[in-house]
């Protein structure tokens, strides 16, 4: 157990900050090596706890602190603890959560390429976090770099001081040492009293079979020893505290966490929903008077079916789901049943990249072959006899006779872009039923924009267009405003006369006449050809309103090669092997997995 006695005006807490592929992983990864002297002399300590934990933990192990020992020019050794966040907008109150156990952050900006739009927000919420910020231009090395341009713009885009900038190239090992030293000199030290009632905020939190839960924690104030018998404020849970400890970067128990320190804490509970992310951690014997600020009970906004290609998999993809909540808690999953597609689970996420990381993990992980179908929104449906019903499936929509009114979620979207993008951004807002409330300069490169929206038209592949429209230069964040009244519709899918449940989709009026010939138009296309005839058909209620065929006759693949090139051709053919995998047989008719995802590409003509 390591007893080393901390000086709280040692400890320095960041995380680093980055548009994607800017260098952050290279730049984390140098600064391990940098401090690495250190760490060996712990290694000892640290190894034999290490392995199971890391090993349970897998891909997200990456998501968490590490601690670390710094020997700065001034003679001093400091304690850093550089604490990891997401990186997206789903993310955003896990990345406040992670920001706000921290007194700073390095903020890696490309110098080659500038300041790009997606570390725009996590920039402001760490400014709201009342951040030290830490400029670091990065790829110094390549030619194209002009880190006097990147400096002004991140003075205008941003309004940071970036006069001293460290420049670095985290590739070539250049300005590590600098951006270290610009760590420890110009980000504060934690405060807080060690007498104080003990308050630790919980910022990542998962199940380890062995273990229980363990939750990665900050200490504000106070100390919390192994012991302890501890309590949850929100949840109100209590348990014994049986190990506490940090990262350096393996697992190193601890005798005492103080203030301002980072670590984590395992007890003695079994329910990771006992202990979730954003709750605060204080003596259950003497407890703080009050819990940290901004616990939020996040809910999932966004859900879809998931089914296994071959239904004998559905006891797998249920184990799969049981492991996956373990490790995030914000994921909901209950048993569906379609016609269509047989037995799967209903799933809830945090947003839409979340709900793809997740399906992502599901066929990576545990090598399960999955149908998902298109996203949805929740809705609130009133019926006529005065009931108020949640709607998370369009095919649970009462019918028509039975709805009072249908209220769909709105959002409040911010949005950042270039002035000389704004026109198609605006363009796009209003065409997905935005109605501005405002727009305003940020500098003279930066236009912020505020819409409301109907979070349904997010839904409908919002990120992509937006990228589109901006060419990448548009940041975009939202937060939730509550329901408002909306003239929804269900809009069904019909092959070959059958309605197919898994395909019905929850639509705006106004936008369901083209939906329905767009959506049939898509499926034609993605629909392979069959030994037969298929009619698709889509409805609102009895009324078809559009009809598209795909041909009988199956194309033979190999007709398109080129002469003998048998290696060509087994490539094909294995590709089409492939894609077969993902295919669901509905009635007669054969549906690849890009059909249950069609509407959300309606948009691309
Ligand atoms: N030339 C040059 N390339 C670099 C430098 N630092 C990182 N790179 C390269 O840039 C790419 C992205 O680097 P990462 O460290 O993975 O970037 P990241 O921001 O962590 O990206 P994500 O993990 O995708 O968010 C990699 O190909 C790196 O090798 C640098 O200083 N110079």
């Amino acid at each position: 157990m390591a007893k080393r006695s901390i000086d709280q005006s040692k400890i320095r807490n960041f995380s680093i900050i980055a548009h994607i592929d800017h260098g952050k992983s290279t730049l984390a990864d140098r600064i391990l090596d940098e401090t690495k002297a250190v760490s060996d002399r712990e290694k000892k300590a640290q190894f034999l706890d290490s392995m199971d934990l890391e090993r349970e933990r897998g891909i997200t192990i990456k998501s968490q602190a590490v601690r670390l020992f710094y020997t700065a020019d001034d003679g001093e050794e400091y304690l850093l603890n550089l604490i990891d966040t997401p990186g997206h907008v789903d993310f955003n109150y896990e990345v406040s959560r992670s920001l706000a156990c921290c007194e700073g952050a390095i903020l890696v900006v490309d110098a080659a390429q500038g300041v790009e739009a997606q570390t725009v927000a996590n920039v402001y919420l760490a400014i709201d976090n009342d951040l030290e910020i830490v400029p670091v231009l990065n790829k110094i090395d390549l030619p194209s770099a002009d880190p006097e341009r990147v400096k002004e713009e991140i003075e205008d885009v941003i309004g940071l001081d970036a006069s001293e900038a460290v420049l670095a190239s985290a590739k070539s090992g250049i300005g590590i040492k600098e951006t270290l030293e610009a760590v420890v000199q110009r980000i504060p030290p934690p405060q807080g009293d060690p007498q104080a009632p003990l308050r630790a905020s919980v910022f990542d939190s998962w199940f380890d079979p062995y273990r229980g839960v363990i939750n990665m924690i900050r200490i504000v104030e106070g100390e919390l020893r192994p012991g302890m018998e501890i309590k949850w404020m929100a949840t109100g849970a209590k348990s014994e505290v049986t190990q506490i400890g940090v990262y350096g970067p393996t697992p190193i128990p601890v005798d005492k966490l103080g203030p301002g320190e980072v670590g984590f804490v395992i007890a003695m509970i079994k329910e990771v929903d006992q202990a979730k992310v954003g709750d605060t951690i204080t003596d259950a014997r003497r407890p703080a008077a009050e819990a940290l600020p901004g616990f939020k009970d996040v809910k999932p906004t966004v859900f879809c079916g998931i089914f296994p290609t071959n239904s004998k998999d559905y006891d797998e993809l249920r184990d799969a789901l049981d492991k996956l909540v373990l490790n995030d808690a914000s994921i909901t999953y209950e048993p569906e049943t379609s016609q269509a597609l047989g037995f799967g689970f209903r799933c809830g996420f945090l947003g839409l990249l979340h709900m793809e990381i997740i399906q992502e993990r599901l066929e990576r992980e545990f090598d399960l072959d999955l149908i998902t179908t298109a996203p949805s929104v929740v809705y609130q449906v009133i019926t006529t006899d005065g009931e108020t019903l949640m709607v998370e499936n369009p095919s649970d929509l009462p019918e028509t006779q039975f709805i009072e009114r249908i209220e769909e979620p709105f959002i409040m979207a911010t949005i950042h872009v270039p002035p000389e993008h704004v026109g198609p951004v605006i363009g796009l807002c209003e065409e997905r039923r935005g109605t501005q409330s405002d727009l305003r300069y940020s500098g003279a490169n930066r236009i912020i924009l505020k819409y409301e929206m109907p979070m349904s038209e997010v839904v409908f592949d919002f990120f992509d267009r937006l990228k589109s429209v901006s060419r990448g230069y548009a940041s975009f964040e939202y937060e939730l405003i509550g329901f408002k009244k909306g003239d929804m519709v269900k809009l069904d899918l019909m092959v070959n006369g059958e309605p197919v449940d898994a395909l019905s989709v929850i639509v705006h009026r106004d936008f369901a006449y083209n939906r329905g010939r767009m959506l049939a138009k898509k499926l034609k296309e993605v629909i392979p050809r069959q030994m037969f005839e298929v009619a698709l058909q889509a409805a609102i209620g009895n009324r078809v309103i559009a009809r598209e065929t795909v041909k009988a006759f199956r194309k033979n693949v190999t007709a398109k090669c080129y002469g003998g090139d048998i290696s060509r051709k087994r490539k094909l053919l294995e590709k089409q092997k492939e894609g077969k995998k993902r295919m669901k047989q509905v009635g007669n008719v054969e549906l690849p997995q890009e059909a249950f995802l069609a509407v959300l590409r309606v948009d691309e003509g």
